[in-house]
């Protein structure tokens, strides 16, 4: 394929741009009533409302139309399709059947993968039915209240997220916590208040082979041993999950004890597949059902719906037009919804790892930006924190926000304040405020002439800052695993436009490979001098510093 940027719709809208770039939202709004009724799109419940972006009616037909020059429509269907999209690896992407909820068949060299997918639910289900009504015992008969998954990239930030989010709908009796990071810190304030006889490990890794993840269990292993001295009793502690069924065994965990996943599955998508366990431990397999019952439903809205209300299409165009045409370089997701608190940081490996790329899918050096820096936190946290830059500096952030009309609690004014915040927050990086505006505040003070205008100057915001709002009844199991769908997919329309393989990550290999060589030569106490001299003069501080 042509790249992009050399596609006639790219250069409609690099003129477009010119011609538009310099209208105001505000004008916009007041010159078209219907204009929130012609831009916003309702999938059940969820609704996305995208009026305050810098669009018009032309923005939007040319970029409709470089989703169809660019082939969107028939990437869309290989990935469903089963082919193997992801080239460098020569993978399929199937992340989408692990939610296939209506069991329509989906090949993989020429093999059914559905039954599979169904077979390691009803293993998940059995599993984390037992564990949850306290009929599986630790080894001394009690029964499991803590569950501690030990993973890292994928095989943390998914299901972490999906836990906190869904914490309203969790059992009391079980506790599920997450180690990640190889820092001991992370293992040892996690277990430090944890009885092995009553906790349950689960080592999650697609390969089995990452070296933090192994770390970890080895070391949580060593503790679990050093107060049950007792081999055996590892098989009611620990169980895996993974595709690597020969690694798992050589760790010492029984393979009856492990949870299958296969290398379709992409880390960054995985929280659908076995890799979900944790969360199925933590609200129970109905619930898990329903997460992915809601990113079905997305899955099917993005197979079949026309682009024009395709929800995940839509958003990843609007993406494409701010970071390609307005040189947008970040993106700040938002959630004025305290039970979405890990969703920018999930957002941050599935978006990054996925779209940060320059070559594309043959290979060739790219001329145009991918993939944004993404950053977030929930409101109005953030307002308190970074919307100052998002407002006033001359960076162009595209923000999305999202809430809940429904608290999970009730308590008070609360939820009013904080969707009150929801809603202006948009508001008032949509209009901003004029000069005049400012000095007709100011002005009948004690503030007077050249200090008013200054003041006038620094109170005014240049508005026409872009942002989507996506407004739901509430965080429920399925309404999350919607939310969580309309990104990937989001990102899957942005790298398939922009022509990149979004479904591998060389990019952290080299690191990866460096620090192998680093940790060998930090194994004695001479000197190094086989790195350059930033590197050479760090190892050698430390290796003085440690003693
Ligand atoms: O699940 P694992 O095989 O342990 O991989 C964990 C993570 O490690 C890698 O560095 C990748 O960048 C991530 O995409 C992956 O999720």
């Amino acid at each position: 394929m042509t790249q992009p940027s050399r596609l006639p719709a790219w250069q409609s809208l690099d003129r477009h741009f010119r011609e538009i770039s310099n209208l105001h939202m505000r004008d916009l709004f007041a010159a078209d009533p219907q204009r929130f009724e012609r831009f916003s799109l309702r999938l059940d419940d969820i609704l996305f409302d995208y009026s305050k972006n810098r669009i018009t009616d032309q923005t939007v037909t040319l970029l409709l139309e470089l989703a169809r020059q660019a082939g969107l429509r028939e990437k869309i269907s290989a990935m469903f399709r089963g082919d193997k999209i992801n080239v460098t690896e020569d993978r399929a992407v199937l992340h989408v059947a692990l939610r296939n909820r209506s069991n329509r068949p989906i090949p993989v060299d020429g093999e059914d993968v559905v039954p599979d997918v169904n077979r390691v639910l009803d293993q998940m289900r059995r599993f984390s039915d037992l564990v949850r009504s306290g009929e599986w015992r630790g080894c001394t008969g009690k029964a499991i209240t803590d569950v501690v998954n030990i993973g890292i990239g994928g095989s943390d930030l998914g299901p972490k997220m999906v836990v906190k989010a869904l914490s309203p709908y969790t059992q009391p009796r079980l506790r599920v916590r997450f180690v990640s990071n190889v820092d001991e810190a992370d293992l040892v304030e996690n277990l430090s208040c944890l009885d092995p006889e009553t906790t349950l490990f689960c080592v999650s890794s697609k390969t089995f082979t990452t070296q933090e993840t192994m770390t970890n269990a080895r070391s949580a292993r060593q503790w679990f041993l050093a107060k049950i001295n007792d081999q055996a009793a590892i098989a009611k502690h620990f169980v895996a999950v993974s595709t690597n069924a020969e690694k798992v065994a050589e760790f010492g965990i029984d393979t009856a004890n492990m949870f299958e996943f296969w290398d379709w599955v992409g880390g960054r998508y995985s929280l659908w597949s076995a890799i979900g366990l944790p969360i199925a431990l933590a609200v129970g397999m109905e619930a898990f059902e329903a997460l992915l019952a809601g990113a079905h439903k997305v899955d099917e809205h993005f197979r079949t719906e026309p682009f024009e209300r395709n929800i995940p299409v839509l958003m990843g165009l609007l993406g494409i037009w701010y970071a390609n045409f307005f040189g947008a370089e970040s993106y700040a997701i938002l959630p004025y919804d305290q039970y979405l608190q890990e969703l920018p940081a999930h957002l941050q490996q599935v978006d990054m790892e996925s779209n940060g790329k320059m070559v594309d899918i043959q290979g060739n050096a790219i001329d145009y930006g991918t993939g944004p820096i993404i950053f977030g936190q929930p409101g109005t946290n953030g307002q308190h924190a970074f919307y100052q830059l998002i407002h006033q500096s001359r960076k162009l952030i595209p923000c999305d926000f999202l809430a809940a009309a429904q608290s999970q609690h009730g308590l008070g004014r609360h939820h009013e304040i904080l969707i009150s915040n929801f809603l202006a927050q948009p508001e008032a990086l949509m209009r901003g405020k004029t000069f005049d505006e400012a000095k007709a505040e100011l002005e009948g003070g004690e503030i007077t002439g050249g200090k008013l205008a200054e003041l006038a100057a620094a109170k005014s915001f240049p508005g026409n800052k872009p942002s989507n709002s996506i407004l739901y009844r509430k965080l429920t199991p399925e309404t999350l695993g919607s939310l969580i769908a309309l990104y990937e997919h989001k990102i899957f329309t942005q790298g398939a436009i922009w022509n990149i393989n979004s479904f591998d990550q060389m990019g952290v290999e080299l690191g990866k490979r460096l620090a192998r060589t680093i940790l060998s030569e930090l194994a004695d106490d001479n000197p190094v001098a086989s790195h350059d001299p930033s590197t050479n003069g760090l190892v050698n501080y430390y290796k003085q510093l440690r003693c």
